[in-house]
């Protein structure tokens, strides 16, 4: 599939979160991504049901959730009713993942798992077969606008080899420091779905910029 572009709403004008989902609805991009922080998996926190629930009001592409927090068990199915079409748990916060893994798809949505950048790829090879995405984080989750850890092209590239044998349509995201500098290394490595918050709000014009990420080719670059 041709890879897709998933603006962070974390780094969105929250003055003005109409405008911008307006905005990324209008725009080349093909999910929303959502960023949940509670302050203890994550030194940082940032929103929840309330934002969650007046994006997907008016948001018309899905919502790819991304829970930055412990026990996210306890909250799997009122993440789905606040509008979540995917939700992705870590890897480093689930004692029990495949059963969570059972609960986001009991709850009606696509189930990932992502890793922090100290996590091998390799830790997922007995639930690779139940994943429908893996979110291969490129920073240190907690903050947008940090540098791009380049060890992810490694990671990205190890775990399209190991998905090719049991679970070829695995949809492979990266989120972190995503820019038009990294796209194509990123896409040629096996990337699906890119997150970029900065970049695109940054951006004199946000809409541009989801189109430039978008229409990147891959075939340009050799790594
Ligand atoms: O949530 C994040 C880290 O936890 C991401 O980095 C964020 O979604 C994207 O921001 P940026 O593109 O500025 O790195």
């Amino acid at each position: 599939m041709n890879h897709l572009i998933a603006p962070s709403i974390l780094s969105a004008d929250f003055a003005n979160l109409q405008r911008d989902v307006e905005m990324i609805n209008a725009s080349e991009a093909d999910w929303f991504h959502v960023d949940v922080m509670d302050g203890v998996f994550v030194p940082n926190i940032s929103f929840g049901f309330p934002v969650i629930e007046a994006v997907k009001k008016y948001a018309k592409k899905p919502l790819d959730v991304h829970l930055m927090m412990v026990n996210p068990e306890h909250y799997i199915e009122r993440f789905a009713a606040a509008g979540a079409n995917g939700i992705t748990v870590h890897y480093e916060a689930c004692t029990h993942l495949h059963r969570t893994v059972q609960q986001i798809h009991a709850a009606g949505c696509k189930a990932g798992v992502a890793l922090n950048p100290h996590t091998p790829v390799s830790l997922l090879i007995d639930i690779l077969t139940d994943l429908d995405l893996v979110l291969i984080m490129s920073v240190n989750p907690g903050f947008g606008g940090q540098k791009f850890i380049a060890n992810t092209l490694h990671k990205v590239k190890e775990l399209r080899a190991m998905a090719q044998a049991v679970n070829p349509n695995l949809v492979i995201e990266v989120d972190g420091g995503v820019s038009v500098d990294n796209t194509a290394s990123l896409v040629a490595a096996g990337v699906n779905v890119l997150v970029a918050g900065s970049a695109v709000f940054a951006a004199e014009s946000p809409s541009d910029m989801i189109a430039a990420l978008k229409n990147i080719d891959p075939g340009m670059v050799i790594i």
